[in-house]
């Protein structure tokens, strides 16, 4: 007797179950690369987000979890739990604040499980013209080992302002994009004016590849920063006077008198909130306050350039 043929849609049952042994066969694997440290666990959730019906997009988040190492099942369930992330969710179908608890939960992990000598972010904050920007700059300059956040603003690019390194000068609709796509780590409307933010994406990638990563941001941005990653160190950069914060306001010469009068009073309520700062630092000199900064960031080669 001929043997039955194949009918039409016993073909697709067949192709569709050796696509799905093909699937899970590729999703096994990733989590082998990340339990054998092949691949970090915070590359494998950036490659999902980025194509959410890839194999990495359609792993569970569950099965991701207990295929880092020394995570097991209970302990799966407790982080599934405080993340608020239902069990059958997939990597790729996270919302966006699940996202961004899932990728702080995971660098976090990452920085406190390399001991006292982890990668650090360290946050700079300080009043108005106390000399954050000069700080930040020098620390660029001397200390090539510290990976220094570039934010988003919509503010005009000034005369000898590099786009990229100075910032990324984006519109109105780009930032309200940033912002929609959980892009940025925290962001802020600062002195009344323009938006600024900070990249979540490369700070994450710096820290998971253990360099240490500073932030000059506002004191709002501390703040945000603080309750996104607790591990974080707030340094708040002080004046060595009120009297020499106004000569630095006044001798820099880029605000009009009035916003100067404006920026000053914002400055008494921002030096009220140093208390809220894990370290303070006295910016008497460039280079001692820059050192004293650098000290924090717990560098694994610390030697400043000539
Ligand atoms: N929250 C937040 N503040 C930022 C960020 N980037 C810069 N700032 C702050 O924005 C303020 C204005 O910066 P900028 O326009 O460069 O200089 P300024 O006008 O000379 O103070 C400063 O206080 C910065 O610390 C960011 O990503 N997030
Ligand atoms: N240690 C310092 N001693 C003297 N002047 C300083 C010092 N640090 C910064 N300045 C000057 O103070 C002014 C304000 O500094 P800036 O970096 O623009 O402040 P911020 O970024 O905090 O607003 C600038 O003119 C800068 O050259």
């Amino acid at each position: 007797m001929a043997e039955k043929r194949p009918t039409p849609p016993d073909v697709d049952r067949v192709a569709a179950s050796r696509a799905a042994v093909a699937a899970r066969r590729a999703r096994a694997a990733v989590k082998t690369q990340i339990a054998h440290g092949k691949r970090s666990a915070l590359e494998v959730l950036a490659v999902a987000t980025e194509s959410p019906e890839g194999i990495e997009g359609r792993l569970r988040v569950t099965e991701f979890l207990v295929s880092i190492p020394a995570i097991g099942v209970t302990k799966m369930h407790r982080i599934m739990e405080k993340l608020e992330i239902s069990p059958s969710k997939r990597l790729g179908g996270l919302g966006k604040h699940q996202l961004a608890r899932l990728q702080d939960f995971l660098t976090t992990r990452t920085t406190s499980r390399r001991g006292e000598s982890a990668a650090r972010l360290v946050v700079l904050a300080g009043p108005t013209a106390v000399g954050k920007g000069t700080v930040a700059a020098y620390i660029r300059q001397h200390y090539p080992d510290v990976h220094l956040s570039v934010s988003a603003t919509t503010r005009a690019p000034r005369p000898g302002e590099t786009e990229g390194v100075s910032y990324f000068f984006v519109d109105d609709a780009e930032f309200d994009r940033m912002v929609d796509a959980g892009e940025l780590l925290e962001w802020a409307t600062v002195h009344n004016a323009y938006r600024y933010g900070t990249p979540r994406g490369p700070v994450d990638e710096a820290l998971s590849h253990g360099d240490s990563v500073l932030l000059e941001i506002d004191i709002q941005g501390a703040r945000a920063v603080r309750r996104a990653m607790p591990e974080a160190r707030l340094v708040f950069l002080l004046p060595p006077t009120w009297e020499e914060l106004l000569r630095r306001l006044i001798g820099r010469d880029t605000e009009s008198g009035a916003e100067q009068t404006r920026r000053l009073e914002t400055a008494k309520l921002e030096l009220a909130a140093q208390g809220e700062f894990d370290f303070r630092v006295v910016n008497h000199d460039v280079a001692e306050a820059a050192r004293e900064v650098v000290d924090l960031l717990n560098l694994r080669k610390a030697p400043p350039l000539p």
